[in-house]
C-alpha cells in the first residue's frame, strides 16, 4: 500500500483542504495521512474564520509521520503564514520524497488563506524544494509579479517559477476567460511542455477543484506513475469530479470524488502545444 501525506488546512465543509485530499486519496487506492496547518470554519458559502495551528504542533504531526511511514509523495495546500511555510520547508530539507506544492492563497469567496507577507517564504523557502507546483492564474501572477493574459504570459511565468528550482510547473487555466474549454499548461525543467484541454463544465459547484487536482496528482505520483501520465490522469480525475459535481449546500458546491473510478475510461483529455 502506498502512503501519501497532505499538509493543508481543514475545511469544515468537506469540499476543499484536508477533507478533499483524503477523499481523493481513498478513491485512488493510496493510504492518506495528514498534517493540519490551520482550521477553517467554512462551508459552500465561504470561510467564516481561520485558526492557525502552532508551529511546534505542526512539526510534531509531520515528524510523527516521517518516523513511522515510508511516505511516497507529499502535497501542501493552505499554509497560511511564513512561519508555517518555514517549518514545513525545514522539515522537508534532505528528504527525497516527491513534493507537490499547491500554492493556495485565496478562497473562492475572496477570503485570505495565505497571508500576504508569506508569499516570499513560499517562493524562497518551499518552491525550491518542489517537484511540481500547481498555481492557478491569480496565484501564478502573485508568485511571479507578472500579469497573465495570454499563453505567452503563461510561458514566461512558468519559466520564472522553474528558475526557482521547481522541476515542473502546471499553470491551471480554470480562471481563464474561455467559455468552452478548461486548459492547463505544463512545463518541465528540461524544456518539454504541453497543454491539457477538456471541455469546460458550466457549473457553480467548483469548490475545492485545485485541492482535488493536486491531491489526485499526489496519489498518482505516490503510486510511482510516470510524471506526465500522472498529470494527465489527475486532469481526468478533476474533469470527472466537476462533471458529476454535487449540488449540496447553498453556495459553491463541492466536486464529486467518486466519479473517476466509474467513468475514467470515457474521459478525454486533448494534449496540445503551449504556443
Ligand atoms: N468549469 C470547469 N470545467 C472543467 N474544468 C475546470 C473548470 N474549472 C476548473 N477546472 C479545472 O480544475 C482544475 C483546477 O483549476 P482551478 O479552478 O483554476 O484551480 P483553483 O481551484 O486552484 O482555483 C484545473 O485542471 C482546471 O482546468
Ligand atoms: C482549507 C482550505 N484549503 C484550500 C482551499 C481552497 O481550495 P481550492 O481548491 O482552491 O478551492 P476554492 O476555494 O477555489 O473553492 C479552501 N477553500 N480551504
Amino acid at each position: 500500500m502506498h502512503i501519501v501525506t497532505t499538509i493543508a488546512g481543514s475545511d469544515s465543509g468537506g469540499g476543499a483542504g484536508i477533507q478533499a485530499d483524503l477523499k481523493t486519496f481513498q478513491e485512488l487506492d493510496v493510504f492518506g495521512t495528514s498534517v493540519i496547518t490551520a482550521l477553517t470554519a467554512q462551508n459552500t458559502q465561504g470561510v467564516m474564520d481561520v485558526l492557525p495551528i502552532e508551529q511546534a504542533f505542526i512539526n510534531k504531526q509531520f515528524h510523527a509521520l516521517l518516523e513511522d511511514f515510508p511516505i511516497s509523495a507529499i502535497k501542501t495546500g493552505m499554509l497560511f503564514s511564513s512561519d508555517i511555510i518555514r517549518t514545513i520547508a525545514l522539515a522537508m530539507t534532505n528528504l527525497t520524497i516527491p513534493l507537490i506544492v499547491d500554492p493556495v492563497m485565496i478562497a473562492k469567496g475572496g477570503e485570505t488563506l495565505l497571508q500576504q507577507e508569506a508569499v516570499e517564504a513560499l517562493r524562497n523557502n518551499l518552491l525550491p524544494l518542489a517537484t511540481i507546483v500547481t498555481p492557478n492564474i491569480p496565484e501564478a501572477e502573485t508568485l511571479t509579479a507578472r500579469k497573465i493574459e495570454t499563453v505567452s504570459d503563461i510561458r514566461l511565468a512558468a519559466q520564472s517559477l522553474l528558475q526557482l528550482g521547481v522541476q515542473c510547473v502546471i499553470i491551471k487555466g480554470g480562471h481563464l476567460a474561455n467559455k468552452d474549454f478548461a486548459v492547463d499548461y505544463v512545463f518541465f525543467k528540461n524544456g518539454k511542455s504541453f497543454s491539457m484541454q477538456t471541455s469546460r463544465i458550466a457549473t457553480k459547484n467548483t469548490h475545492g477543484t485545485g485541492c482535488t487536482f493536486s491531491a489526485a496528482l499526489t496519489a498518482f505520483i505516490g503510486r510511482q506513475m510516470p510524471i506526465e501520465q500522472a498529470i494527465v490522469e489527475a486532469k481526468k480525475f478533476i474533469q470527472l469530479a466537476i462533471t458529476h459535481n454535487l449540488s449540496i449546500g447553498h453556495g459553491n458546491g463541492p466536486t464529486n470524488h467518486f466519479a473517476y473510478q466509474k467513468f475514467k475510461e470515457s474521459c478525454e483529455v486533448t494534449i496540445g502545444e503551449t504556443q
